[in-house]
């Protein structure tokens, strides 16, 4: 049975803290193996690579097999059903026109001293984007990665997903093939993490590297993080519902389950003022599970790690969500703008009774690439911002150097840094 918390027993804190430092990913065991495939797949490329996929994967393929060819791609999509097929490309179309809005611009203006200040952006060269393979494939999860890439003008998009046992989804090539993916690799893990962050003989290395996984995959983008970039740590699925009594428990016990059924370590969490609400629901939650194909998996994640959290008000709410930070929120109450504008940290925030998490997941347009284990506090989901970075822009003239020159002679004088005076009082001479 999952955790139950009452904000009035002389506990409540003790317990809730517990919940909050409940430990559902990179223990030190993984990131020691995860630490060991790195410096193999750096010191050995390919071979290493093709070792550890052959092991984990249960594949037999050598190092040309890594790639997924276009002519694969082709056959894979030609056997979709039309209609599946169509549902990608609303999915596409949506994710694309909310990222398309992210884009920010560029900005170049003159100050009151004459100087010419601004900043512009641009894309990364080169990104890999993860799509996880192991429990489940996710064509979702593919255009949620590539599309923000290529709306940002990301060259080279290279994905690399594990196919256990040699089965690839042929929705997952085809949502690649819709997104523009360029490039396509049957790897996963920490083994194909680092593949991407230092490159092998065969897979050029990308700049960035963004996408869910699992704790190994979470403990190499760690690792891997200052050789290439990293957008967040999006481990195992989190859903936070905050519900009155109005609500009907099984669409609540759906919502936590949607998440459960992710991953034994997935987390579900609700909050509730209405102890018969909460029973209610946990009663709904083992009638879906007689259904539920992900049954066992869905099962294991609320009993191990899922939670009910019963306050007084819901007006005591806000701050219990700011602690646990979720990956994804739900508030199923009458007024859920009103309540939404109390809580500062939440990956996503799905408004009212009529919002599902899942909606979220396929077709609303927001990525569901998202911050987990706390790290909405300081992390955002992925976006386009996470495929651009910033220069800023600097043009003195002769007139606004020899305006804002002397506080910068001044300043490198006081640090030591005589050239550096120099290189500003030399020009500031010339006038
Ligand atoms: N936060 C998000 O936005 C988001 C989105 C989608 C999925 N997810 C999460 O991503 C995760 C996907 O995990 P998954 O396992 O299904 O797929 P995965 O692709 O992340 O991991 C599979 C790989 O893990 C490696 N691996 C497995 N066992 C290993 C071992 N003992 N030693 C070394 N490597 C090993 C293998 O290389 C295998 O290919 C789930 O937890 C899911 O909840 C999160
Ligand atoms: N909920 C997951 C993110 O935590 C994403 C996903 C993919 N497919 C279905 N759901
Ligand atoms: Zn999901």
């Amino acid at each position: 049975m999952p955790i139950k918390l009452s904000i009035t027993d002389s506990t409540f804190e003790e317990e809730f803290v517990k919940l909050l430092g409940m430990k559902r990913e990179a223990d030190a065991d993984v990131d020691a193996a995860v630490a060991e495939i790195i410096a193999d797949v750096r010191a050995r490329g390919d071979e290493a690579v093709v070792e550890y996929t052959n092991r984990f994967d249960r594949l037999s393929i050598d190092a040309q097999g890594m790639a997924v060819t276009r002519e694969e791609v082709d056959l894979a999509i030609s056997d979709i059903e039309p209609s599946l097929l169509e549902s990608l490309k609303t999915a596409a179309t949506r994710i694309r026109a909310y990222h398309e809005k992210q884009m920010p611009t560029d900005e170049r203006y003159t100050d009151e001293s004459g100087v010419e200040l601004g900043w512009r952006w641009r894309a990364v060269s080169a990104a890999g984007l993860y799509v996880p393979g192991g429990l489940a494939s996710y064509p979702s999860s593919v255009l949620m990665n590539a599309i923000p890439a290529k709306v940002a003008g990301v060259e080279r998009l290279v994905m690399v997903v594990p196919t256990p046992d040699n089965k690839m989804n042929p929705l997952v090539l085809a949502a690649a093939r819709i997104a523009g993916v360029d490039e396509i690799y049957r790897i996963g893990g920490a083994q194909a993490v680092a593949a991407l962050a230092y490159g092998t003989q065969t897979i050029r290395p990308v700049d960035k590297i963004v996408g869910p996984g699992n704790a190994f995959v979470a403990a190499a983008k760690r690792r891997v993080f200052g050789q290439v970039g990293i957008d967040m740590i999006a481990g195992p699925s989190e859903i936070l519902v905050v519900a009155d009594g109005s609500n009907d428990p099984s669409w609540v016990a759906a919502d936590l389950l949607s998440q459960a059924e992710h991953d034994p370590v997935a987390q579900s969490i609700l909050i509730t003022d209405d102890a018969n609400f909460a029973d209610a629901v946990q009663k709904a939650i083992d009638v879906h599970l007689e259904t539920l194909p992900r049954a066992e998996i869905a099962g294991a994640s609320w009993r191990d790690f899922g939670a009910v959290v019963l306050v007084e008000n819901l007006d005591q709410a806000p701050a219990l969500v700011d602690r646990l930070a979720p990956e994804h929120l739900e508030l199923a109450v009458d007024d859920p703008d009103a309540l939404a504008e109390k809580i500062h940290h939440a990956g996503a925030i799905f408004l009212g009774r009529y919002t599902p998490e899942a909606i979220g997941d396929y077709v609303a347009g927001p990525n569901h690439v998202l911050p987990t284990a706390r790290s909405a506090r300081f992390s955002s989901g992925l976006g386009v911002l996470d495929f651009i970075k910033r220069s800023s822009l600097i043009k003195c003239t002769p007139e606004s150097l020899a305006k804002i020159g002397p506080a910068a002679i001044a300043l490198a004088h006081s640090e030591g840094l005589q050239a550096h005076g120099l290189s500003v009082a030399i020009r500031s001479n010339r006038m």
